[in-house]
């Protein structure tokens, strides 16, 4: 049984990691991190916990922590992580970190996206993006791993099988994805009172999303060459899920069993990407509450292009769901372990 802490805790992607290590064989919470409700029963913050969580919340305190438990998660604001973690927290324990810090290889393009100055950049080189289909054996020897951000996995797992076959033109790719509120975190905001989300749709972050950099990097890898995309985000009013529609110019002609031989080699074997069967397009609702992420294409010969599609619940293979893959790898336990939720319907 390892020992887990979790700084932050008490915001929705830590409470995903509690729900879901309340149903994990090897994992214990040993530490409900907080800043706001400090000596408060974990129960009285999330009432769902009632009766199920018996912990008290705890003082941020990274560096205690690290004596005390052999996995922390941070599911903090961008730049906490960066600004807690140093190399005598590393040599004791191993973190996975949900924010940004940790993300992006060239510090500079995070310095830029993000507007907040790395506290230790020394980390970035040996941190490993914690993309679990992608960089699984990496994954395993990490003692820090980035956590993806809700759309780069989305969007990533949509297009990346293309991009490795060769069959797209890499610069043309546009990334159309919509999140549910509940992407914004749980911090009291203007924008997402229900008055401004309810019966509602926008878009944000137009060109200028920070998630761009992140899902240009990681299909760089895949292209191996350097790639733009456009990307432009939509706030929808529903409470979990990501629906990413991807387009792209073919290389070639391509038959359907082509395309899908593609997203086979790469996914036939993972538990949490199903590659839906033809024409069905996926859909929030077909993955809520659970771990899979669910994608599909369809190819559009009038124009030449494909449409690359996928769904996923963002608190879970977006934030927590995938934090937990990520530590069950880095200890060796079933990479499912603890995850395998059946979606909620309806
Ligand atoms: N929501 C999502 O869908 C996803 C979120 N993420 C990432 O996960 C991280 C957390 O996001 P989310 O849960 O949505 O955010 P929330 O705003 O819901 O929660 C933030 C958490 O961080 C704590 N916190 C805030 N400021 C500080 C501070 N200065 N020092 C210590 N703790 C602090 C809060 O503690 P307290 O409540 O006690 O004040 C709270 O527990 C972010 O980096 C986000 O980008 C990643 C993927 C998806
Ligand atoms: C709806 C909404 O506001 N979504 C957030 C992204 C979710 C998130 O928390 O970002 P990470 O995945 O990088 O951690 C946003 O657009 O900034």
């Amino acid at each position: 049984m390892i020992r887990v802490g979790i700084i932050g805790a008490t915001g929705y992607a830590g409470q995903e990691i509690v729900r879901l290590l309340m149903g994990h064989k090897e994992a214990k919470i040993q530490w409900y991190g907080s800043r706001s409700y400090i000596d408060k029963r974990y129960y009285e913050v999330f009432q769902n916990m009632f009766q199920i969580v018996h912990g008290t919340c705890l003082d941020d305190n990274m560096e205690e922590l690290a004596n005390q438990v052999d996995v922390i998660f941070t599911a903090t604001p961008q730049g906490l992580c960066a600004s807690l973690v140093n190399e005598g927290i590393l040599s004791k324990t191993r973190v996975v970190d949900l924010s940004a810090d940790f993300r992006i290889k060239d510090v500079k393009t995070y310095e830029q996206w993000y507007g907040i100055q790395h506290k230790t950049p020394q980390f970035i080189p040996e941190a490993v993006y914690g993309l679990c289909e992608i960089n699984r054996e990496e994954i395993k020897k990490a003692r820090l791993v980035a956590n993806p951000g809700c759309y780069p996995t989305c969007s990533t797992l949509s297009v990346y099988p293309l991009l490795k076959e060769g069959l797209i033109e890499p610069d043309t790719i546009i990334i159309d994805a919509k999140s549910g509120t509940s992407g914004a975190g749980r911090g009291a905001k203007l924008d997402n009172l229900y008055c401004e989300v309810n019966e509602n749709i926008k878009a944000y972050g137009v060109a200028t999303h920070r998630h761009t950099p992140e899902i240009e990097e990681q299909l760089g890898y895949a292209a191996g060459c350097e790639i733009r995309i456009n990307f432009t985000p939509h706030l929808v009013p529903m409470n979990r899920g990501i629906l990413v529609t991807a387009y792209a110019a073919l290389k070639r002609q391509v038959s359907y069993e082509e395309v899908k031989a593609a997203y086979d080699k790469y996914y036939a074997k993972e538990t949490f990407v199903r590659v839906l069967d033809q024409d069905v397009c996926p859909q929030t609702k077909w993955v809520e509450g659970s771990n899979y992420v669910d994608v599909n294409f369809k190819i559009d010969p009038r124009t030449n292009r494909i449409i690359m599609m996928g769904a996923m619940d963002n608190l879970v293979k977006g934030a927590a769901g995938q934090a937990v893959q990520n530590m069950n790898l880095m200890f060796g336990f079933p990479e499912n372990e603890g995850l395998m939720q059946v979606p909620m319907f309806p």
